[in-house]
């Protein structure tokens, strides 16, 4: 008992000591707080709805009804011009639409991605998706190669695939000459699927509906929105489930990435025949470092599952906003299936050179991308003082680039809302610093060429094919889920086209 009252005699101070201390922390956070916001308050802004988490509640309110947050950024560029400032707790986000800027910052290697959304995104609650403070893939020697679509006798494995996709009607079934009506953007990600198959030479079970691995890129994709855009996410109690489903559905896609590697590493060290695809590039990259670490094992895994995480819905979505505009524009559509007929007539194969042909159906992609950059925007640390637009920046901050804002903003897209791919016919003049939707420079889009050349080839082989028109009624609206989306899922009326031959 004397003991116990020692004890407690000697607790409370303690306790109330560490209370003084944590009062005294937390007051210096604060202090913290109050001199960045003292630093930056001359740079224009919209204010802030809290002193803690600055304009947050707003961007949280707009996630929850659906909103999406870009309008908003577009709204404040509008309304406080080319450089404006946001904050949340002691960082300060530098939105800037100033290509000079954009140009310094992006195309230099010396800033790095911004920290705070990328050390989330490289550990998705918990469970690695991506080792953290390792350079981008592509210093590793790593870049993706559009020939890897390709089977090696001038063919693209897409050319069948297109159509026998599992939501769409089998190829030469009885429904030839009737009308399906389809959401399109679901059947876009198993098309993009359907060439990662062919690129990393591996088997998804895509005709199965039920394969666990299409689902758990889309939760890991859905859970990484969370984690980044609510930093309280994993801590509330009633997302715990969906934090766990998360974590299981990263894990299933290192395990079953793990899986490939050693089996595609086996038959490398056996001198059997092994298709000269991404698998093998990535093993290859990673053993030509002298001797490889169970970190280097680790990281080629982190780089295959980043590809698929990054490739997938990005480049589905694309395709899924291409068609969207071009059933609202007959004209447009019916100019992109002319130089279709024209350049690969009723061709099954497309080759290198055909693409290079399709001209119009790249200016048509490259329009989708301004109005509708399905990865909207992107990051980086600046360390030291700027001046961007007249205003003196002081170091310590993230400048924040929107490919959304720049492609919706008439200071540098005349009549911004209208899709006219001819913006970007071989004679326009090129977008100065204001588009870039595979963001710029040195840590841009691992994936850039392969998405170009597949969007390419899935939308030839679509127009080739099919006769499609939208389902009236539904709304033209974009989803914010992290990656832009057509909130409608773009419902076509779909049938072969009728070929007099
Ligand atoms: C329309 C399709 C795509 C768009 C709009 C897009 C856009 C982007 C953007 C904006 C970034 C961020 C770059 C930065 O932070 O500056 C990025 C990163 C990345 N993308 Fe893509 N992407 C697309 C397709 C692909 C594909 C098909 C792949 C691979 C198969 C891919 C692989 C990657 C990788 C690996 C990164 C991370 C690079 C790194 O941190 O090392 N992307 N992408």
């Amino acid at each position: 008992m004397a003991v116990f009252s020692v004890l407690l005699s000697l607790a409370a101070p303690a306790l109330m000591f560490l209370l003084l201390l944590l009062v005294i922390a937390f007051l210096g956070y604060c202090l913290y707080i109050k001199y960045i916001h003292m630093k930056y308050d001359h740079i224009p802004g919209p204010p802030r709805d809290s002193f803690f988490f600055g304009q947050s509640a707003t961007l949280v309110k707009m996630m929850e009804n659906d909103g999406n947050v870009h309008e908003k950024f577009l709204e404040w560029a509008e309304k406080y011009g080319p450089v404006y400032r946001l904050n949340v707790l002691h960082y300060v986000a530098v939105c800037t639409y100033c290509p000079e800027t954009t140009k310094e910052i992006l195309m230099s290697p010396k800033y790095p991605k911004e920290k705070l959304a990328y050390e989330k995104l490289f550990n998705l609650f918990g469970q690695r998706e991506r080792e953290r403070g390792r350079h981008t893939a592509k210093s590793h020697g790593l870049d993706m190669n559009p020939g890897w679509l390709h089977l090696g006798h001038g063919a693209y494995m897409i050319t069948c695939s297109a159509t026998e996709a599992p939501q769409l009607p089998p190829r030469g079934t009885s429904w030839k000459g009737s009308n399906h009506v389809l959401g399109v953007s679901s059947c876009l990600c198993m098309f993009v699927l359907d060439t990662f198959q062919v690129a990393f030479g591996v088997d998804l079970d895509l005709l199965n509906n039920s394969s666990p691995f299409p689902k758990a890129i889309e939760t890991c994709l859905r859970g990484m929105v969370y984690y980044v855009r609510d930093m309280f996410f994993e801590f509330k109690p009633k997302n715990r489930a969906y934090v766990n489903k998360v974590r299981e559905a990263a894990r299933l896609l290192r395990t079953t990435g793990a899986k490939w590697i050693s089996e595609r590493k086996t038959a490398i060290q056996n001198g059997d025949e092994v298709p000269k695809d991404i698998l093998t590039q990535i093993i290859k990259s990673a053993s030509q470092e002298e001797s490889m670490t169970e970190e280097d094992e680790e990281f080629m895994l982190d780089n295959f599952v980043t590809f698929f995480i990054a490739g997938q819905e990005t480049t589905a979505n694309k395709l899924g906003f291409c068609i969207m505009e071009l059933g609202r524009h007959p004209e447009i559509l019916e100019k992109a299936r002319k130089e279709v007929d024209d350049v690969i007539g009723m061709k099954r194969d497309i080759s290198y050179d055909d693409l290079g042909e399709l001209v119009y159906l790249s200016q048509v992609l490259k329009e989708t991308l301004r109005i509708y950059p399905t990865a909207p925007g992107t990051a980086r640390d600046v360390a030291e003082d700027m001046v961007i637009d007249g205003i003196h920046i002081p170091g310590g901050f993230s400048a924040v680039f929107s490919s959304y804002v720049c492609g919706r903003l008439d200071r540098f897209f005349k009549d911004p809302l209208k899709f006219d791919p001819d913006r970007f016919h071989p004679d326009a003049p090129k977008p100065y610093y204001c588009y870039y939707p595979f963001a710029l420079g040195p840590r841009s889009c691992l994936g850039q060429n392969f998405a170009q050349m597949e969007a390419k080839v899935v939308m030839a082989k679509l127009l080739q094919r099919f006769d499609f028109t939208l389902v009236p009624g539904q709304t033209f609206d974009i989803l914010d889920a992290g990656t832009l989306r057509p909130k409608s899922g773009v419902v076509c009326i779909l049938s072969h086209r009728d070929y007099k031959d």
